[in-house]
This record gives C-alpha cells, structure tokens and sequence, in this order.
C-alpha cells in the first residue's frame, strides 16, 4: 500500500494584499482545496445564522472575530478535509489561531504577500465582490467583462462594507499589531517552508 502523504499550506498577507486573488490560482495549478475564513463568514452572514448574526457587526467595523469563534469554524471545516491537500486563506491571523492549528495539523507551507500599505488602500477602494461565490473584481486590474457584473452569473457585484477608508485603517493597524507576529511565529517552527513574496 503506497501512503500518500497530504499538502497543507497557509496563505497570509494584509487584508486586500490579494491572497484571495492568489489562492484561486494556486488551487486551480495544484489541486488543493481552498478555504477562506473571510468567506466562510460572510456566507454565515448571508445565511443568516446565530454566528452570522452575532458577527456582522464585528465584521462591518473591520475588527477581528474572537479567536475561540473563528477557530472552532476553521477546525470543523478541516475535519472533513483530513485526506484533502488545502489551502487556508485568512486563517490562522494571531499567534493564539496558529497555535490551535499547529496543535492538531503540520503546516507544510506558509505564503506570504508583501505588499505596501498605499497601494491596498488603492486596491479596497476598487474592489468589487460576487458575493454569493465570493469571486473578486478590481476596475483596475481584473474588470469585469460587464461593468459592475459577474462574469459568470450575470448577477451584480457589491462592495464590502468593511472596505470604506475608515474601516480598511482600523484593519492594517489590526494587521500589524496581531497578524505580523504570526508571522515570527512560523518563522521560528523548524522545516517550515516559507515563501515571502513582494506583490
Ligand atoms: N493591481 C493589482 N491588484 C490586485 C492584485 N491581486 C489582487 N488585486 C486586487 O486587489 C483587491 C484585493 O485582492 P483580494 O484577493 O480580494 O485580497 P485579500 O483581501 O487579501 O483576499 C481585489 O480587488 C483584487 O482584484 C495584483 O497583483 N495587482
Ligand atoms: N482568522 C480570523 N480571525 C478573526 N477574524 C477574522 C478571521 N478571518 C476573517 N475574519 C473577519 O472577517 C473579516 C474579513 O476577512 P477577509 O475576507 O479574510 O478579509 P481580507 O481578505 O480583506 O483580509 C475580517 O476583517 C475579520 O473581521
């Protein structure tokens, strides 16, 4: 019997660096399953459920769920996924998440998207969502085919609510004050691979 051995990656970066734009090309190229915290939630929302209804308001004003909260979705996602290679976009976003994942699965890759704080302050402003799919436009780097429309669906495109100037400010300062060191983090796990990319 030939034990195949399962590839698990993390893909990290600002809000708006592009990790959900990447991800969807890296699974497409290799086959992994993708899983966005960002997306789970707003699917909660859209669904209206108790986690939904209790979060929206956290989401909307651009501050991070607890720990507890959104660990607990993550891991009840993954169990399902024990013999699929994944991607976990969005997830772990403080050293406390990582240490939930790294205490039930070996992270074999951590990706990270380097990019300026000027330049996502330009892309959130011009970024349009199908939301029911959770696909992502830009009316400068990947417009629509219709302006203002999915390109799949047909249907209309909105923008975040937690994209207003104000709310992506709050966000990077969350960023930098509660993700980066998750970042140090992985970085002091031996055989981590990691791949630090300037985007
Ligand atoms: N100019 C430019 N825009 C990008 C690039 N990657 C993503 N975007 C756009 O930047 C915005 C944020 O990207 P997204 O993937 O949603 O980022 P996330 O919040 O990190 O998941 C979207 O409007 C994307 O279309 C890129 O390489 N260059
Ligand atoms: N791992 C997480 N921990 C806490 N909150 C989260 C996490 N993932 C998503 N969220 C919540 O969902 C919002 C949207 O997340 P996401 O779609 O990943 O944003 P972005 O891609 O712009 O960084 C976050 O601002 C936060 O409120």
């Amino acid at each position: 019997m030939v034990l195949q051995s399962v590839f698990r990656a993390v893909i990290m970066g600002a809000p708006g660096s592009g990790k959900g734009t990447v991800s969807t090309r890296i699974v497409q190229g290799f086959g992994l399953k993708h899983l966005s915290s960002g997306d789970m939630l707003r699917t909660n929302i859209e669904d209206k459920t108790d986690l939904g209804l209790l979060m929206k308001s956290c989401i909307d004003q651009g501050q991070l769920v607890p720990d507890d909260i959104i660990s607990r979705l993550i891991m009840s996602s993954l169990r399902d996924l024990e013999h699929t290679n994944w991607l976990l976009d969005g997830f772990p976003r403080t050293v406390a998440q990582a240490e939930a994942l790294d205490s039930v699965y070996d992270v074999d890759t951590v990706i990270n998207l380097d990019v300026p704080f000027q330049t996502i302050r330009e892309r959130l402003t011009s970024r349009w969502v199908h939301f029911p799919s959770g696909r992502v436009y830009n009316t400068d780097f990947n417009p629509p085919k219709k302006p203002g429309f999915d390109d799949v669906t047909g249907e209309p495109l909105g923008q975040r609510d937690d994209d207003s100037p104000e709310t992506v400010c709050r966000r990077l300062k969350d960023y930098e004050r509660r993700t980066q060191p998750v970042l140090e983090y992985y970085r002091k796990i031996p055989g981590q691979q990691q791949a630090m990319g300037k985007a």
